[in-house]
């Protein structure tokens, strides 16, 4: 018989000093021990608390390193950031690491983080509106993308565990029909006997959960990524429907969306609709979207309608000849943008959403938007061949930032003006640098909280020719 191994335990009281970039409590220790041999230097990171908390954290084995592993903590004193109604959850998802704190101590944690990221590279933090958040932070978001865990769970996955999905039982950011949806198919799910897919073996049938929901229209699309078609497949989406419809009126679109990739984000899907239609309908600003269950559309429309509206704002008594708008998705920002160009060319990579963008550009009545599916920096060279430099360039890049080679690809293609909206201030910043050679400078930067108790937030960002250019 192995035994387990047990560590010498040390416990510090602390008093958390900040939080870093992945939502966790930062402390040093600078006191010494209570029972020995550690103490002065230690670094413990804490999920769950805010700057000011007073913690007692438990380390083991910590003699000789600089940084602590958290073995246990508890919470001695509420600090002045903490949010009052806020309990400790020991089935933490990671997917709030900012939950523990006032919303209004989150934003000055995105604002502190976004001034120091631009500050880097040499944007003043003058030039740095202050944070736009949101009124309700909570049940904000229009989509959630839950896994199937093989042991009858239903969620995201643990924090730093990606084995492990800790059920949603409770979220602050799904909607209440998402949530009831989530119940139902879990149930079904479990009264199905069917499996869930483990990634590790590459066995098992049900891999992801979609949920969506339109804010205005409340349309609610189910989907079921899953790694096949099972034997009884008509007889149990029947039952699953009955279940849905039986609870939820809202429901419009249920999807069975095969995925028999290794990958995840495999685009080679197929899609076998149980009932409704394939696709939900949104209004949004003054517009209407048809949203598919791969199609991006900006998670929180509360916030991405004052995002719009801010990119308005600085095009308004501008008339220009020709924009470009890179990564568009479905045209969520390229539809308003028309409205002020003579032509406009939406450049993205997923076909679903181009043809998407098409559909919206048609509904909308708007004849002067093209589409052009394809990678960024290949279609932007391709329209190169065919355009002059265009007044205004607009990029929305994924989480990833657009990168070194795209951006110089801009920088030589001399827009007139260049709006960059960025859902990662780091890569913002990174992607900044290369512009200044081109003779380009930012001149306002509005940041949004798109993204309440997560650390994720979003900026957009003004580029011009500098004066003496
Ligand atoms: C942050 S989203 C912005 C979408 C759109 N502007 C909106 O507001 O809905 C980034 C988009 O870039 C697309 N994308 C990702 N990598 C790309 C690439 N290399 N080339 C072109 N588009 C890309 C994604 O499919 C996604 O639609």
């Amino acid at each position: 018989m192995t035994k387990k191994k047990t560590y010498p335990t040390e416990t510090y009281d602390i008093t958390i000093e900040s939080i870093n970039e992945r939502g966790n409590g930062y402390a040093r220790i600078t006191h010494p021990p209570t029972r020995g041999h550690m103490g002065a230097g230690l670094q413990v990171f804490v999920p769950q608390v805010a700057p000011g908390d007073k913690v007692r954290v438990s380390v083991p084995n910590a003699k000789g390193r600089r940084r602590a592993r958290l073995f246990d903590y508890e919470l001695l004193q509420a600090g002045p950031n903490r949010d009052p109604e806020f309990e400790f959850r020991p089935d933490f998802s990671g997917g709030t690491p900012l939950i523990a704190m006032s919303y209004k101590a989150q934003l000055d944690y995105k604002q502190q983080m976004i001034e120091e990221y631009l500050d880097k590279v040499s944007v003043s933090s003058e030039l740095v509106r202050p944070i736009i958040g949101m009124e309700q932070p909570i049940h904000y978001r229009n989509k959630m993308e839950l896994t199937f865990g093989v042991d009858g769970s239903l969620g995201m996955h643990a924090q730093g565990n990606y084995k492990k999905v800790v059920d949603l039982k409770d979220s602050v950011l799904a909607t209440k029909d998402m949530m009831t949806a989530k119940y139902i198919v879990q149930r079904w799910w479990l009264d199905s006997n069917l499996s869930a897919y483990n990634k590790e073996t590459k066995e098992g049938l049900l891999r992801h959960l979609i949920l969506r929901q339109s804010h205005q229209t409340k349309e609610l699309m189910v989907g079921i990524v899953a790694n096949g078609m099972p034997e009884n497949y008509e007889a149990l989406v029947q039952d699953l429907s009955v279940r849905l419809e039986a609870e939820l009126p809202v429901l419009a679109s249920l999807l069975w969306i095969e995925n028999t990739s290794i990958s995840e984000r495999s685009y080679e899907t197929t899609t076998h609709i149980i009932s409704g239609n394939d696709h939900i309908n949104e209004a949004f600003c003054d517009f209407t979207f048809r949203i598919w269950h791969d199609t991006f559309f900006q998670p929180n429309p509360v916030q991405a309608e004052k995002m719009v509206s801010i990119v308005e704002d600085l095009i308004k008594d501008k008339k220009y000849n020709q924009v470009v708008d890179l990564y568009c998705g479905i045209g969520t920002f390229s539809l308003p943008l028309a409205k002020q160009a003579e032509q406009l060319t939406g450049i993205e990579i997923v076909e679903s959403s181009i043809e998407s963008a098409k559909r919206n550009a048609k509904d909308n009545g708007i004849t002067n938007a093209h589409f052009i599916c394809s990678e960024a920096r290949r279609g932007l060279e391709a329209l190169k061949e065919q355009w002059g430099s265009p007044d205004l360039l607009v990029l929305d890049p994924p989480r990833s930032g657009a990168g070194g080679k795209m951006m110089r690809s801009i920088g030589r293609y001399q827009p007139g003006a260049i709006i960059y909206i960025s859902c990662n201030p780091k890569e913002l910043a990174n992607d900044l640098v290369w512009l200044e050679d081109f003779g380009y400078e930012v001149t306002y930067v509005q940041p949004v909280d798109q993204f309440p108790h997560t650390v994720h937030s979003e900026c957009i960002v003004m580029i011009e020719k500098k004066a003496n250019d």
